[in-house]
C-alpha cells in the first residue's frame, strides 16, 4: 500500500474540473480496472474511491488544505509523481479558467446541498450499478452509513434493489411498494442516459411508513363502522343519533321506515317536550316513557344523552316495540312460575333423611306425602297421620321420629284399638298404688315413658270419649296425673296420631271430639291408597322379595310373566300389608328361584281386569243402569260406607243412599272378606 499526502493549493480546491482531470489521468495511467477501483482518497475521516466524481467533489476540500491518496496495490513511482504533480499546481494560466471552475464547483455544490437535503432518499448507481451516490434520507432509511452503501454494489447492500433491472432494461419503474425493516418505502427508479447510452440509474424512496399507519389505522375504523351499521341494522330496535340540536345524523332501517310511515320529520321534538329536551341536554339525564302514534302503535322510548369528553354532543334515541315487550314479559312471567313449580318440584323430590329410606315408593303422590313428612319431622309439631289400613302409617311415624332431634328417645307405640277401655287411662297416664284393684305398685304410664321422645297414637279414633277430654288436656297443658295420684308430672313429648277412621264423619257422629280433633290436625299427613299409586308395585314386590329371601332363607330372583302384572290389576283393599302378606305367601309355597302367576291366590287372578263391563254396546241404558253398575263393582271392595265413598270421590251419605236405592247394601266388601279371611 502506498499513501502520499497532497495539498491543493488551486483557487477553488479540489473542483470539478480537477476531480474530473484526476479521475480521467489515473485512467491514462492505470490501465487495470481493479488497480483503479482501489484508489481512495482520504480526508477528514471520510474515504471515497477515487473515480466516484460525485463523492469526490462532495468532500469540498478546499485551497490550502490536505488529503491523502491511498493506493491498495503497488503502482510506479512515476505515476504517483505525475498525480502529485497536477493536483499540486499553483497557477491558473488566466482568470476566466478561475471562474469557470469556480461558476461549475458552485453549480455542483448547489445540487448536492439540495439532493442531500431531500426529504426523500436518493441513490444513484454507475452503470456498473455501484452506488455512487446517497443522500442522508435514503442511509436513514436503510439505516446505513453513507460508508457502508457508496462504491458498493447496489444489489448487494440494498435489499430488493432493482437498479441492475433498471439499467438493463432502460426502463423506468414507478411508485413500487417495498418493506424495509422499520419503514414501508415507495420506490422510483429510473434508468440515466447520456448520448443515448445508459450511465446509471437513480431511486427515489419516499417513506411511507406513517401514511401507512394511518391507512391501516383508517381500514380499522371504517371496518368497526361497517359492523356497528350491520348491528344497528339487525336489531329490531329502532335507532337514531342526532347532534346536540336533536336533528338526526344517522338511523337504522327500522327507524327510517317507521318515520316515512308516520310522516314524521322533526321527530325529537314530536316526542319530547320542550322541557324534557332541556333536562336531557343541561342535566344529562336518559328518558324512558312509553309513545302512542298516531298508527296506535306502542313504543318504549328511551333517549340517553352522548357525551364526548363530557360535553352535549347529542341522543341515541331507540324504540323497542311496546307489545312485543309486554309479550315477552308475559311469557317470562309464565316461565318464572314454571321455574317455580319446577323448583318446588324439585326439592319435594330432593333426596329424603336417611329414616324416610325405608319406605318404598317412587310416586309422585307418595313423594309428595313424605316429604311434607321429612320437613314436619325437624319440628315438634303434633301430626296427625291418615290414610287405609297397611298404607304405612306406623311406618312414616317411626320415620319422622328418627328423622327429628329425639331419634336417641324413646318412640313408645300405643295401639289405642287394642287397649281395654278400662285399662286404657292407665295405660296412657300411669297409676298409683293401691288406685283400683289389682293396682299393687306404681306404674308409670306410656306418656310418661315416652317423656322426651314420642309417643305414637295409633287408631286414635278408638279412643273412648273420657279418655279424648283428658288426652286433650295433655295436649294442651303438656303435663299428666296419674289414675289416683295427685301430683301433676310435667312432660316434654311429641305427639303422633294415626287413625284409618274418618274423623270428621265420627265428629259429626258425636264419636270423636272437635277440639281434640283440631288439637291433632296440626300437620295432616294422609298416606295414598296402594291403588292410588300402583306404578310402586314393582319396587315394593321387589324390595318384600328380598327381605323374604333373608328371611326364608331363599334365592328367589325372577318372576313369571304376568306376574308384576296380575299384582298391578289387583285393587288392593289391604293396602302395602296385604302386598306384603301375599308376597310371603307366594314365596313360602315358591320351590324354584322364580315367582310363578299360579302361586298367586285365585281372587287376585280373578280381578286382573277390574275395569267395570259397563254394557255400553248396543242400546243405550238409562244412566241411573250405569250408575248401578258402577255401585255395585265398587262396593264389593270396599268394608264400610267410609272407604267406598272415598274411592269414589263421594260422600258417606251419598254411597250409602244410592246402595239402598239400587237395593245392594250386600255386595258391601263381598271381595274385601275375601282378602281378610286370606290375610
Ligand atoms: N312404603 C312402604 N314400603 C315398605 N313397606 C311398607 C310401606 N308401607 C307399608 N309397609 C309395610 O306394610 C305394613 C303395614 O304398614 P303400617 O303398619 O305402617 O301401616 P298402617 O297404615 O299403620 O296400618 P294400620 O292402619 O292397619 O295400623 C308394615 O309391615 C310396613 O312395614
Amino acid at each position: 500500500m502506498r499513501k502520499i499526502n497532497i495539498t491543493v493549493y488551486k483557487k477553488n480546491g479540489l473542483h470539478v474540473r480537477m476531480a474530473a482531470g484526476l479521475i480521467v489521468r489515473l485512467q491514462e495511467l492505470v490501465k487495470d480496472q481493479e488497480i483503479l477501483t482501489s484508489i481512495h482518497v482520504e480526508y477528514k475521516n471520510r474515504c471515497v474511491q477515487v473515480t466516484n466524481m460525485l463523492a469526490l467533489v462532495s468532500l469540498r476540500i478546499r485551497q490550502g488544505e490536505e488529503f491523502t491518496l491511498v493506493f491498495q496495490q503497488d503502482v510506479p513511482a512515476s505515476v504517483l509523481q505525475e498525480i502529485k504533480d497536477y493536483l499540486e499546481t499553483v497557477e491558473y494560466e488566466d482568470n476566466k479558467e478561475a471562474e469557470t471552475d469556480r461558476l461549475l464547483m458552485e453549480n455542483s455544490v448547489i445540487f448536492q446541498e439540495a439532493i442531500a437535503n431531500l426529504p426523500n432518499g436518493m441513490v444513484v448507481v454507475n452503470s456498473e450499478n455501484i452506488i455512487i451516490y446517497v443522500n442522508e434520507a435514503a442511509t436513514k432509511l436503510f439505516e446505513m452509513s453513507q460508508e457502508e452503501l457508496l462504491s458498493r454494489r447496489a444489489d448487494e447492500v440494498i435489499p430488493h434493489s432493482k437498479l441492475k433491472e433498471v439499467i438493463d432494461l432502460g426502463e423506468t419503474q414507478f411508485a413500487e411498494k417495498q418493506k424495509l425493516k422499520n419503514y414501508t418505502i415507495l420506490a422510483n427508479r429510473a434508468p440515466i442516459f447520456y448520448n443515448d447510452k445508459i450511465i446509471g440509474a437513480v431511486s427515489i424512496i419516499q417513506d411511507i411508513s406513517d401514511i401507512e399507519k394511518l391507512h391501516f389505522e383508517l381500514k380499522k375504523e371504517r371496518e368497526l363502522q361497517e359492523r356497528l351499521n350491520l348491528v344497528l341494522e339487525s336489531v329490531t330496535d329502532l335507532i337514531a343519533l342526532t347532534d346536540d340540536n336533536g336533528n338526526f345524523t344517522y338511523m337504522n332501517v327500522q327507524m327510517e321506515q317507521l318515520l316515512s310511515h308516520l310522516e314524521l320529520r322533526c321527530f325529537i321534538q314530536e316526542m319530547v317536550s320542550k322541557a324534557e329536551w332541556e333536562e336531557i341536554k343541561v342535566k344529562q339525564q336518559s328518558l324512558v316513557k312509553v309513545m302512542r302514534f298516531s298508527n296506535k302503535e306502542s313504543y318504549i322510548l328511551k333517549i340517553k344523552p352522548l357525551l364526548l369528553d363530557e360535553e352535549f354532543r347529542g341522543v341515541v334515541v331507540s324504540l323497542s316495540p311496546y307489545n312485543e315487550i309486554k309479550e315477552l314479559l308475559k311469557k317470562l312471567e309464565v316461565m318464572e312460575q314454571r321455574t317455580k313449580y319446577l323448583e318446588q318440584e324439585l326439592s319435594k323430590h330432593m333426596k329424603l333423611d336417611e329414616a324416610f329410606q325405608t319406605i318404598i315408593g317412587n310416586s309422585e303422590i307418595l313423594l309428595d306425602t313424605l316429604s311434607m313428612a321429612n320437613k314436619v319431622s325437624k319440628t315438634d309439631a303434633t301430626v296427625l297421620i291418615t290414610g287405609e289400613s297397611g298404607t304405612g302409617k306406623e311406618l312414616v311415624a317411626r320415620a319422622i321420629h328418627l328423622s327429628g332431634k329425639r331419634k336417641e328417645a324413646p318412640f313408645i307405640r300405643v295401639n289405642c284399638a287394642a287397649i281395654p277401655p278400662n285399662l286404657i287411662e292407665s295405660e296412657l297416664f300411669g297409676h298409683e298404688k293401691g288406685a283400683f284393684t289389682g293396682a299393687y305398685k306404681d306404674h308409670q304410664g306410656k306418656f310418661e315413658l315416652a317423656n322426651n321422645g314420642t309417643i305414637f297414637l295409633d287408631e286414635i279414633g278408638d279412643l273412648p270419649l273420657d279418655i279424648q277430654v283428658k288426652l286433650l288436656r295433655v295436649l294442651q297443658e303438656r303435663e299428666i296425673e296419674r289414675v289416683g295420684g295427685t301430683k301433676t308430672i310435667r312432660l316434654n313429648v311429641r305427639i303422633i296420631a294415626a287413625t284409618h277412621r274418618d274423623l270428621i264423619q265420627m265428629i259429626e257422629e258425636g264419636k270423636f271430639r272437635e277440639d281434640l280433633y283440631y288439637r291433632l290436625h296440626v300437620i295432616p299427613i294422609l298416606l295414598p291408597p296402594l291403588r292410588n299409586r300402583k306404578d310402586d308395585i314393582p319396587l315394593l314386590v321387589d324390595h318384600f322379595r328380598k327381605q323374604f329371601n333373608e328371611k326364608l332363607e331363599k334365592n328367589i330372583n325372577e318372576y313369571e310373566s304376568g306376574f308384576l302384572e296380575a299384582l298391578g290389576c289387583y285393587h288392593w283393599p289391604g293396602n302395602i300389608r296385604e302386598l306384603e302378606n301375599i308376597m310371603e305367601r307366594v314365596m313360602t309355597l315358591t320351590d324354584g328361584t322364580v315367582l310363578s302367576l299360579s302361586d298367586l291366590p285365585q281372587y287376585i287372578l280373578n280381578q286382573q281386569d277390574p275395569t267395570i263391563p259397563l254394557k255400553i254396546s248396543g242400546d243405550i241404558l238409562l244412566f241411573e243402569e250405569y250408575e248401578k253398575q258402577i255401585y255395585e263393582h265398587a262396593a264389593k271392595y270396599y268394608p264400610s260406607y267410609n272407604q267406598l265413598a272415598k274411592a269414589l270421590g263421594l260422600t258417606h251419605k251419598t254411597v250409602a243412599a244410592k246402595l239402598r236405592k239400587y237395593g245392594i247394601e250386600d255386595e258391601l266388601g263381598k271381595k274385601y272378606q275375601q282378602v281378610g279371611e286370606f290375610s
